[in-house]
């Protein structure tokens, strides 16, 4: 797990270790323009061949040809903060390796902040440095250069205007004409995203996106922000390099809160974190939460690996059910049993052998046996008044309960269910199961943003896992998993973990059946939420294109053993 910061948190901590002494504004600066480059080398490793990056370089000209190349063309675009700082050092790091660097100024060189002045300066001694304007980029004068958008980075607060704009439709104007440049490269973010919330800063609706252009690669610094791995933040910013300033031990003093009193304020908001591969060590065993991790101990039976319920649906209706009892099995549990009406009792037992079925009259006496410790409703369950009365009584026998589809959307419509919500609840809702959660947090979720910080979906997670006081897994490419506490997590389906083919009928239910395996094994709820999303996605990458729900719960043996289990 590594932290995902906000832009706040991120000046916080760099404002910390400047104020230790242990680091100046300059050394930061100049750490994240050679990492840049760095990353830049290493995203297009032809490009280091320019005198192989070992002679030092001559300072004080351009291009120089015979000097080993110097074909290697770099257009930087400098906006009026410390971004456009970073990018002055792109520009001189690269023309001291005989790029030819052209560099443009969105703003007031005598309006530059302090660091970023020094860098400018810098540069001037090397190179010129032109006024940013739409037309002073010529399309045809920089085909095949590198560009370099260092124009906002954490400090965007308002959408784009003028040359700014210009420029982004130039660059948008690009698109799909790769030969056209070589690469479009962003500092810390594309310029015009909001590094909180992963959207786009902009004046109205309906332009959605349409001023920011997508990166190849974007480099940040120490750590990711919100807005590299959620809303559409995956997408603009390309691939994403992390490169490391030395600020590593300043962010993790502020997340376990050790932090000097210019940081207290960001320790108590919890950070979020990435969700990665989960623990693999320790013994699951329900009735020591706490202590676990994804391998089971050698000395315990099955009643040891808990009893988890799965509620299904009427005749005809038990696939989704019998989906998420599969993954619950899979993933773990000791023993699952689906909790079928009577009339689709012959149905059930005709599709399922490992699971066992009981019929819906006996779901009171289940619910009072204590080795049930954990409860799937929803999938497939329906909204009658039989489903209400159900899971009013899972709700009231205060066990660890998953719940999903449609038990979202009766929680959602009847404030008596949701005043019955508790700590052991997980809510798996999608965007649309969202909204009924939670309409307002919903509608401010669309609302265009046309000043920064945005309202993000980790903020709408938190907010409703706080006013509902439970867990809340909001599923998507991006899920977003939030604590009651505030503690939350993101898993980004993105680049190297993209699977698309997830996006496909009963995927959500097995995910269901996942946590509710997971609390079964003793897990956490939040713990049991990270978990399974994680393993899902790696079950759909194991299975690739082609993928339907059934399989995703059958990739779990293959899983388990790379994870060495
Ligand atoms: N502070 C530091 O020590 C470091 C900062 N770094 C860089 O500095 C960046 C943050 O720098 P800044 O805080 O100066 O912010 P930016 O450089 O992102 O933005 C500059 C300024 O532009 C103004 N602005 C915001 N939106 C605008 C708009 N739409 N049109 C015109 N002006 C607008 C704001 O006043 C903002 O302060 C990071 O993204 C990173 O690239 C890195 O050099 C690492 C070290
Ligand atoms: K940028």
């Amino acid at each position: 797990m590594t932290e995902l910061l906000t832009s706040a948190q991120m000046r916080a901590i760099e404002a910390a270790a400047i104020a230790s002494g242990e680091v100046t504004g300059l050394d930061l600066m100049e750490r994240a323009g050679r990492g840049v480059v760095e990353a830049i080398f290493e995203a297009w490793p032809e490009l280091a061949a320019n005198r192989g990056g070992a002679a030092p370089a001559p300072p004080g000209y351009l291009g120089n040809e015979e000097e080993g190349g110097g074909s290697f063309r770099a257009v930087v675009l400098c906006g009026p903060g410390n971004n456009g700082g970073d990018g002055f050092v792109v520009a001189r790091l690269l023309a001291e390796r005989s790029w030819e660097v052209e560099v443009f100024l969105y703003g007031n060189p005598e309006n530059l902040p302090p660091d970023a002045r020094v860098n400018y300066e810098r540069w001037r001694a090397l190179g010129e440095v032109n006024p940013l304007s739409g037309r002073s980029i010529d399309i045809r004068r920089h085909a095949g250069a590198v560009i370099i958008d260092a124009l906002f980075g954490t400090g965007l607060s308002r959408p784009l205007e003028g040359a700014a704009v210009d420029v982004q439709r130039f660059l948008l104007g690009l698109k799909g004409r790769s030969a056209a440049r070589k690469a479009l490269v962003a500092v810390d973010c594309p310029s015009g995203l909001c590094l909180d919330s992963g959207l786009p800063i902009q004046k109205g609706a309906g332009a959605a996106g349409m001023y920011v252009p997508a990166a190849d690669l974007t480099v940040t610094f120490q750590r990711r922000k919100l807005g590299h791995v959620i809303g559409q933040g995956p997408l603009y910013c390309g691939r994403v390099a992390v490169v490391d300033i030395g600020l590593d031990k300043a962010v993790r003093d502020a997340a376990e809160g050790r932090s000097a009193d210019a940081i207290d304020p960001i320790a108590a908001r919890a950070f979020a974190r990435e969700v990665a591969r989960p623990n693999t060590s320790g013994g699951a065993y329900y009735s020591a939460p706490g202590a676990v991790g994804l391998r089971k101990r050698v000395d315990l039976h099955k009643y040891h690996q808990g009893h988890a319920l799965v509620l299904s649906g009427g005749p005809g209706r038990g696939g989704a059910a019998r989906l998420a009892a599969r993954g619950a099995l899979r993933i773990g549990a000791g023993l699952v049993t689906l909790v079928v009406p009577h009339d689709a009792v012959a149905e059930t037992a005709a599709r399922v052998d490992a699971i066992m079925i009981r019929e819906a009259d006996d779901a009171a006496a289940l619910l009072d046996d204590d080795r049930v410790n954990a409860v799937c409703v929803g999938p497939g369950f329906g909204l009658d008044p039989r489903a209400v009365s159900l899971l009013e009584a899972v709700l009231d026998s205060k066990k660890r309960v998953v719940l999903d589809a449609d038990a979202l959307t009766m929680v959602g419509a009847q404030r008596h269910l949701r005043a019955k919500l508790h700590g052991g609840c997980v809510l798996t809702p999608h965007e649309g199961e969202f909204a009924r959660l939670s309409p307002q947090a919903a509608k401010k979720l669309k609302t265009t943003a046309k000043s920064g910080p945005a309202y993000s979906k980790v903020d709408a997670t938190r907010e409703v896992a706080a006013e509902f006081g439970c867990t809340v897994v909001f599923k998507g490419a991006d899920t977003v998993i939030a604590h009651a506490a505030g503690l939350c997590s993101v898993h980004s389906a993105h680049h190297d973990r993209a699977a698309p083919w997830l996006a496909t009928a009963g995927s959500g239910d097995v995910l269901a059946g996942f946590i509710a395996g997971l609390l079964a094994r003793g897990f956490a709820p939040m713990q049991a939420a990270e978990t399974a999303a994680w393993l899902h996605v790696e079950c759909a990458l194991k299975f690739g294109p082609g993928l339907i729900a059934e399989d995703l719960p059958e990739q779990l043996p293959a899983v388990f053993r790379d994870l060495g289990l």
